[in-house]
């Protein structure tokens, strides 16, 4: 199938970032080291992680192991988050610099905040202290996850900078309509966390499966397409090379119209599948 993996948005603040990127959680140890570097050496010029996920280490190796197979780090683009734990001000500041150390880079390309985590009530706090790590040329992007449209306003607010991204979950059964019409409104890209839905995605269900049928793919391929059409930029997980190269190969077909409104139709209100309300999850 043809493709043009090399597809990019630009940001508010004048960088591009990947159409498309690959979701590093839970690849650890020596397996999620190779899979990370398969996955950059298979195409893959995002990498998503977080410190959460205890994993920079690896991204960080697989890196300069992509490196040696020609892939330099310049042509990545690599994002990590600030964890719940961490909002006060200098924590956050020395949690971004933990980050770059553990991933032996000297620059973040997006740094985001992983949950607002609202109880603790210091997201603002975290949000100026990564516009600041910004500055300092310690981070290029600076970006939050899982912020609903009243935490977008408060930061927005308290600093006049406007998140480059908001990672939010999104797959067909939580379209994310009302949110994703925000960010377009303020100039924010969405980008869809669990894009598959951690498989949980409705694979099997009519629109998906006609339009894999129609278009000779697979159900998971029709979903990730049916985001990039969205204008969001899904971050797939897969430890497997086959999946890592299917789920790049999205850009060699085009939805219809009404292929892409029957698979939002899939959505649900609360079509969450994870329970992470940002309103109420707390994620340390
Ligand atoms: N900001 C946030 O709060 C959150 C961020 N994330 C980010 O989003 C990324 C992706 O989300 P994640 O939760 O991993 O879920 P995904 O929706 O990416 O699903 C990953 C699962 O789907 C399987 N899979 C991958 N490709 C295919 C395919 N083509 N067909 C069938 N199955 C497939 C994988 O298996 P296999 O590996 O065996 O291929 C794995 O079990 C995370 O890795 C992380 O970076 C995730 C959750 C929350
Ligand atoms: O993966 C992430 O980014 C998360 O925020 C987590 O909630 C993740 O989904 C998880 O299960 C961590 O245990």
């Amino acid at each position: 199938m043809a493709s043009d993996i090399a597809q990019t948005h630009e940001l508010n603040d004048g960088t591009t970032i990947p159409a498309i990127g690959f979701g590093t959680y839970p690849l650890r140890g020596d397996e999620g080291v190779a899979a990370i570097t398969s996955a950059i050496t298979n195409g893959y010029r995002l990498l998503d992680t977080a410190v959460n996920y205890e994993n920079e280490a690896e991204v960080g190796e697989a890196i300069r192991r992509a490196a040696t197979e020609g892939v330099t780090r310049d042509e990545l683009v690599v994002q990590s988050k600030i964890p719940g734990r961490d909002h006060a001000y200098e924590k956050a500041v020395l949690s971004v610099e933990s980050s770059l150390r553990a991933l032996g880079l000297e620059r973040l390309d997006v740094g985001l905040i992983h949950w607002p985590n609202p109880s603790v009530g210091r997201f603002t706090e975290a949000w100026r202290a990564l516009v600041d790590c910004r500055e300092r040329g310690l981070v290029r992007s600076v970006g939050v996850s899982n912020f609903t449209p009243a935490h977008l306003a408060r930061i927005i607010d308290d600093t006049g900078v406007v998140p480059a991204v908001n990672q939010v979950e999104l797959h067909p059964l939580f379209p994310q309509a009302e949110l994703r019409a925000e960010h377009e409104r303020l100039g924010i890209r969405t980008e869809s966390w669990s894009p598959l839905g951690k498989r949980q995605a409705p694979f099997d269900a009519d629109p998906v499966a006609a339009a894999a049928s129609a278009h000779g793919v697979e159900p998971a391929q029709v979903i990730l397409r049916w985001q990039l059409q969205l204008g969001a930029i899904p971050l797939p997980k897969s430890g497997t090379a086959s999946r890592q190269k299917a789920n790049l190969d999205v850009f060699g077909f085009a939805l219809t119209d009404d292929e892409m409104a029957a698979i939002s139709g899939l959505g649900r209100s609360d079509g969450r599948l994870f329970g992470g309300d940002p309103d109420t999850h707390e994620e340390m």
